[in-house]
This record gives C-alpha cells, structure tokens and sequence, in this order.
C-alpha cells in the first residue's frame, strides 16, 4: 500500500509525483480547509471551541512543565542533512511494526470524548484514518460505541486502547476486548498511566469533566455493554435506562478505578485477547525491561502529553535509554510532543518504530471534522516525506534513518 498523498507509481522515470502530492498542492494555490502550519492549528482550534473543551483538550498536569518539556526535547535535537545522496524516488515511509507492514510510521493516538470537539467525533476520526492509511487508536472512553467506530474505520487499521476495570470486574474486561475482537480491533493498547486522570488545573477552574456531562459523552462502551448493563442493574435494582446518571457514575469508576494494576495482572489480558498487546505510558528504562520480561509485543513510551504528572521527564528524553535496553526486543512506539514531520524524524531516529499523534489530529477535528483529520494526517505525512528527502534519507526504517542523522545541539557550542 502506499501513502495517499503519494499515491500510486514513485518509479524511477517519475521520481516525484507531483500531481498527488501534498507538497505541490500547497504549492498549487488549491484552497487547504486550514493553515498548513502545524503550530497554528492549536490556537485556530481553540477560536473554535467551548472554554471547558479548549481547556479540557490543551490543558496539561500542574504548572504544564511535563508538556513543556516534551516540546522542547525536540528543539535539542537536530537533524544532519547529507548530500548529493542518489536518490531515486521520495522516501519510502513504510514500517514493520506489530507483525505487520504498513504504509506509514503514524498512527492516531487514542483520545476520548471526540464528541466534544465535532458532532462526528471518533466517526469522523476514524474514517479519515482509514482513508490516509494511519491505524486508529479507539479510546475507552470514546464517545461511540466499540461497533460504530469499526463501521466508520472499514477496512482501516483500528487498534483498541483499554482502560482497564478492576480485577472484581473482569467480566467487564473480558466483554470489552471480545466486543473489540470482534469488530476488527486487532492490537491492544493497555494505557498504564490514567488510572486516575491527573490533576488539571484548567478543567478544576471550569468544574469541568468530560463524563459528567448532561450528554454522557465517553462513555458510549459501557451504556452499550451486556455486561456492564447486567452489573448495574443487579446492583442498582434497575437499568442503566432508568437512571443514567448512575450508570455513568457506576461506568466512570469502573473504568477509572483510582488504583492500579500490577505486572502479574497483564497475564489476565493475554489469556483473554489474540494478538499483539503494547503497554502505554512507559517512561523507565525499569519498566521496560519488566515489559519485555512478560512478554507483551510492544510499548508506548509516553507521557500522556504531560496531561498526567506535573515536573515528569520530557517522553522524547527517556526515548534513547529505553531503545538501548529494549528496542531489539521488542516494538518501541512513541508520543508526547509530536507537532510536525521534523519530531516524527526525530523520534523514529531514536528508535521509535512509530509516532502516536494526539493534539494535533484533534484540532483537524475540531477545525473540519473528516477533512480536517485529514489535512492534519496528510501534512504530518508530506512534511515528513519533504524532511527525510531533504535530508538524503532514504527511507524511515533504522537501515536509513538512525541515530547517525541526529546531533545534539547542545554538543556544538
Ligand atoms: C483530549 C485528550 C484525550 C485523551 N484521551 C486518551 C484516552 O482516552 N486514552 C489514552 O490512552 N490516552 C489519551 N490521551 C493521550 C494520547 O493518547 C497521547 O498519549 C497524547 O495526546 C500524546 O501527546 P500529544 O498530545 O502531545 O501528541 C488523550 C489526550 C488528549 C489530548
Ligand atoms: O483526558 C485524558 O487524557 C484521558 O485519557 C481521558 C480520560 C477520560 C475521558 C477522556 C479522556
């Protein structure tokens, strides 16, 4: 498959294709549906929303100094370009990860309650995954139910993140990764750091969360779940219909437990989902080590965009300790930060087999629904094509894209 942007030949008589690129169509004064430049979609994003989605969407942990830190990793690193390397067609963006070929080295990280940003919400999201070829990450706490999204993704990629109930709750687990099974979710994605959401100044200013909305957003799999439903009505003495103000209360404490897991427990979820299992929001070099120790097929290191731990380490920053320790043995993917095609560069340099993007896709959402996924996908994609080429990089596999292309930018003065 090759990236839509590109699509079709990169032979070696037409090295370019410039009548399907996004570079020339940039060029090519056809009217984007917003700004190609990356830093701006946040603040046109933020014209566009509600106060308690702005500051639910750009709002970080504590004084904001995690998510800062994770920009500014990416400033400390710089790429070397090379020349007069003979080149013969635009970068081959495809990777190996998770047993499986693909495209591009992005997916789209999973984020909840897409809802609030477009009536469409992860419908929307999906379906332009789908089209740009970039594996969907659907949230738990999405604001469609497991099957819908699977409808809007098609024959898309779609992986499946779990917020994981408590062990008393297992059934609840179980009906969730059998309902996701079933509709095509084909990796499982554990987030290990949002048992309980962290402290974030700007939604405790508004007195806002997005559960408890008088429109139940997020919690579409649990109002749509057998079990969760049988649950709720042995304890509660009626349905989930009858009092949906329990039920979301009863849904939000499943899923957000206030207390963790262990390393012993991820057994139950091997036992209990067919295919690769990649645990996010890995940041120590420990903690990988024990990932590869339980045999799981991959890790997310990230840091929840800085959404969670206030005064954290920059996720960019601990990328090359944890590929030193790991990365032979199992898929090392990335987030936290990514704004533009140089950070995907960057990060894939340390070792990362692929980039999640979070914020910024949310922003298309917000600014154009599908399209705006898109546009933000696609841009991601092309700056990314453009930077390698220009680089005399060859390809985003380690063969090309390496360590040997970085320097730290401190180092030279
Ligand atoms: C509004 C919002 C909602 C999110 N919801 C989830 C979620 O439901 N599950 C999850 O694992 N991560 C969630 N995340 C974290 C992202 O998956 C990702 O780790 C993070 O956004 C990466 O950082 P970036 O935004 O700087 O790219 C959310 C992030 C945002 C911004
Ligand atoms: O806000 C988040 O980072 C997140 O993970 C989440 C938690 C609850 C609902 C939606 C998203």
């Amino acid at each position: 498959m090759q990236y839509t942007s590109h699509p079709g030949k990169r032979s070696t008589q037409n090295p370019v294709d410039y009548e399907s690129s996004v570079y020339q169509k940039g060029l090519s004064y056809q009217r984007p549906p917003f700004t190609f430049k990356p830093l701006e979609w946040e603040s046109l994003a933020a014209e566009r929303m509600s106060a308690d989605s702005k500051g639910y969407v750009l709002g970080s942990a504590g004084t904001g100094e995690t998510a800062n830190k994770n920009r500014a990793a990416f400033a400390r690193w710089s790429i070397i370009p090379r020349r007069l390397v003979k080149t013969e067609g635009l970068p081959d963006l495809s990777v190996n990860v998770l047993g499986q070929k693909l495209p591009c080295p992005i997916a789209c990280a999973p984020v909840g309650v897409q809802r609030i940003f477009n009536p469409d919400g992860e419908m929307a999201a999906a379906a332009a995954a789908a089209k740009e070829n970039v594996p969907y990450i659907m949230s738990t706490a999405s604001s469609t139910s497991i099957e819908d999204v699977a409808k809007a993704s098609g024959d898309g990629v779609r992986w499946f993140q779990l917020y994981w109930p408590p062990n008393e709750k297992s059934d609840i687990t179980i009906s969730m990764l059998e309902r996701a099974q079933k509709a095509g979710f084909s990796a499982l994605f554990v987030t290990l750091d949002t048992y309980i959401l962290g402290w974030r100044p700007s939604d405790m200013d508004n007195g806002y969360n997005p559960f408890l909305r008088s429109d139940q957003i997020g919690v579409a799999i649990g109002l749509t779940d057998p079990v969760f439903r049988d649950h709720f009505e042995r304890k509660h003495g009626k349905s989930v219909d009858e009092d949906m103000g329990a039920a979301v209360a009863e849904w939000t404490h499943t899923v957000f437990p206030g207390l963790s897991h262990s390393f012993e427990d991820i057994k139950f979820l091997q036992q209990h989902w067919k295919g690769p299992i990649v645990l996010k929001g890995i940041q120590s070099v420990e903690d990988a080590k024990k990932c590869v120790e339980i045999g799981v097929q991959g890790i997310v290191v990230s840091n929840h965009g800085g959404r969670q731990s206030d005064g954290g380490v920059s996720s960019l920053g601990m990328l090359p300790r944890i590929v030193d320790a790991v990365g032979d043995k199992i898929d090392v993917l990335f987030d936290s930060g990514i704004r533009c095609g140089a950070d995907i560069a960057k990060a894939l340099a340390l070792g990362a087999k692929m980039c999640l993007i979070g914020r910024p896709y949310i922003y298309g959402l917000a600014l154009g629904g599908e399209e705006g996924v898109s546009h933000v996908l696609k841009s991601l994609l092309g700056d990314l094509e453009l930077t390698l080429h220009l680089a005399g990089i060859r390809s985003s596999s380690p063969e090309h894209l390496n360590r040997s292309v970085l320097v730290k930018e401190d180092d030279l003065f």
